[in-house]
């Protein structure tokens, strides 16, 4: 998907809400439980119940992954189903090197059909560098975390510099070519920190995980990271597919959604 296209649909549909697909079968109800796919069936009925609302899904990989063959089958199935007007992140937060990273990319992006996929920067430019080839494809780059670990590196300091790791590492990633194709991991727990991140790349979209179940701040988010083109993908996962039954869930991606609305 082009950036003037995803900027099209966060306008008509007055929302830059993603939902995310963490589908977890201990978690999901007992009548998908006896489907002959119960992963495809639990996310069939939150695609159903959200697409008036998302502007993006965002399977998490781990979910699939942890069921072996079964799992990446629900996950195919569910590509196949999720509109075409609607982005999809493979959230599988790869990063090796450039070779692997090429078959990671084949993976995403010609097998599974996948707008995009989170990449971990830590091995630095050739592992991102494959990503970057598609035309119309994205690599979303953790830049600021929403996980208490974060700390451990991204808020390091960097040598004669005011910048702190998370810092250098989104202002370098946007020096690579093709970095247009390029969006950031941006946690919405991290608050006032989030300026930084804008600040480090104004014209790149973010994705921000962390509103809902880790209790982020949606007006932090806007407030620190909205730029003209929204440039937002605010993902909900756990606070809206375990809402309750369809009609909750339903309810849980308007009400999510209409938050973004009044923002807007
Ligand atoms: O890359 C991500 O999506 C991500 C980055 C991050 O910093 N924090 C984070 O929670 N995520 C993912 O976003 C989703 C958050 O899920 P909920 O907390 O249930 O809304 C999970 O799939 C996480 O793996």
């Amino acid at each position: 998907m082009t950036r003037t296209e995803l900027i099209q649909n966060i306008r008509d549909k007055e929302s830059f809400l993603c939902v995310g697909l963490d589908t977890d079968i201990q978690k999901i109800p007992d009548q998908f439980k006896k489907e002959a796919d119960p992963i495809f069936a639990f996310n069939k009925m939150v695609i159903e119940a959200t697409s008036d609302f998302a502007v993006a899904y965002k399977p998490n990989l781990a979910f699939y992954e942890s069921l072996g063959p079964k799992g990446w089958e629900s996950l195919q199935r569910t590509m196949e189903i999720i509109p075409k007007n609607i982005f999809t992140i493979a959230d599988a937060k790869r990063g090796d090197i450039g070779n692997t990273a090429e078959m990671y990319a084949k993976t995403f992006f010609e097998w599974l059909n996948f707008d995009s996929v989170t990449l971990s920067p830590y091995m630095g430019k050739d592992s991102v560098t494959p990503f970057l080839k598609y035309e119309d494809k994205w690599a979303i780059v953790l830049g600021i975390t929403s996980n208490p670990g974060a700390v451990d590196f991204q808020f390091q300091p960097i040598a004669n510099s005011s910048d702190l790791l998370f810092e250098k590492v989104i202002k370098h990633a946007i020096s690579w070519d093709n970095s247009d194709r390029i969006m950031f991991v941006a946690g919405a727990t991290r608050g006032e920190t989030l300026a930084k991140a804008r600040k480090a790349a104004p014209n790149q979209f973010f994705l921000v995980p962390g509103v809902g179940a880790q209790g982020g701040s949606l007006e932090d988010v806007w407030q620190h990271c909205k730029n003209p083109d929204i440039g937002l993908l605010v993902n909900s996962s756990r606070g809206i597919i375990y809402a309750g039954d369809e009609k909750a869930v339903h309810s849980a991606a308007e009400k999510l959604r209409n938050e973004m609305k009044a923002l807007m």
